[in-house]
């Protein structure tokens, strides 16, 4: 039998009692990659608080890893990448810098980057293909770039199970097809994903299964929805609110 990486039941979430989330069960076993669709506001990147703990469920539960979520301490196993932010906060970190605080979980903060984690930093770097800007500024990288850092921190690591909220929105196509060949070696060596997405793009071929949120419940399990029959769907109402211009990225000083 599969182990269940992420289980959901009957999970109900709001913000100040308003319910978001009415009633959602799902199940993510290991190595698959799933991706969460739904309409703007529909609840997808609720579902993934939720999954990780940082906001509560008023009522039903979630397991990680077989473990109920209230337990879970193995925070290691997991790689979380939010959504980003857009605005600029002047952080003068390098990529390199960023990528290995993605090893503080593994190593403890007092304990100084052994051989395995420089190892870890310098791989998560080759996979999206960051390595020839590790001691460049993230400032000055493309917002695209800038994604691919904290996708590469996430993948230093060496999560069994990557969180990822709208990884490629507004992100050029080389980090896109960057992304998508770095979740494909992820999933290749035996991880697990779970990505919200609205536009699957170069990442569609590697998606195992397509999770519809619709009005707080999931309104489909199973196949990836055609992309057509998708965004001619009456009730399709993404604004995309990430225009065709790149926006400026994390730390961009923009
Ligand atoms: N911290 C919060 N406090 C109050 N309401 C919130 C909070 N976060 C989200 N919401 C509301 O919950 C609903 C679902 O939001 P959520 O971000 O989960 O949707 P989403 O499907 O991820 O949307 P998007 O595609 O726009 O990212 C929305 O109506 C949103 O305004």
């Amino acid at each position: 039998m599969t182990p269940d990486v992420i289980t959901v039941t009957h999970g109900v979430v709001g913000y100040d009692g308003r319910p978001v989330l009415r009633d959602v069960s799902l199940t993510v076993t290991t190595g698959e990659v799933v991706a969460l669709l739904g309409a703007n506001g529909s609840g997808k990147s609720t579902l993934i608080r939720a999954v990780l703990g940082l906001v509560p469920l008023t009522a039903g539960t979630v397991t990680l890893f077989g473990q109920p979520a209230r337990r879970f301490r193995q925070w290691h196993r997991i790689g979380y990448v939010p959504q980003r932010l857009g605005a600029g906060s002047g952080v003068p970190a390098t990529v390199a810098e960023v990528v290995a605080s993605g090893r503080l979980a593994r190593r403890g903060v007092l304990r100084p980057p052994g051989r395995a984690d420089r190892a870890a930093v310098a791989e998560a770097l080759h996979a999206v293909g960051l390595a020839d800007r590790a001691n460049d500024p993230v400032a000055t990288l493309s917002g695209g770039q800038q994604q691919r850092t904290l996708i590469a921190r996430a993948l230093a690591g060496q999560p069994e199970l990557l969180v990822l909220d709208e990884p490629t929105a507004g992100v050029d196509a080389a980090s896109q097809e960057a992304f998508a060949g770095a979740l494909r070696a992820f999933a290749d060596g035996g991880g697990t994903v779970l990505l919200v997405a609205h536009e699957l793009g170069p990442l569609r071929p590697l998606i195992s299964r397509a999770v519809v949120v619709h009005q707080g419940v999931i309104a489909h399990d199973g196949a990836v929805p055609d992309p057509a029959g998708h965004h001619a769907a009456p009730d399709h109402d993404h604004v995309h609110p990430h225009g065709p211009e790149e926006p400026a990225g994390l730390w961009s000083t923009r």
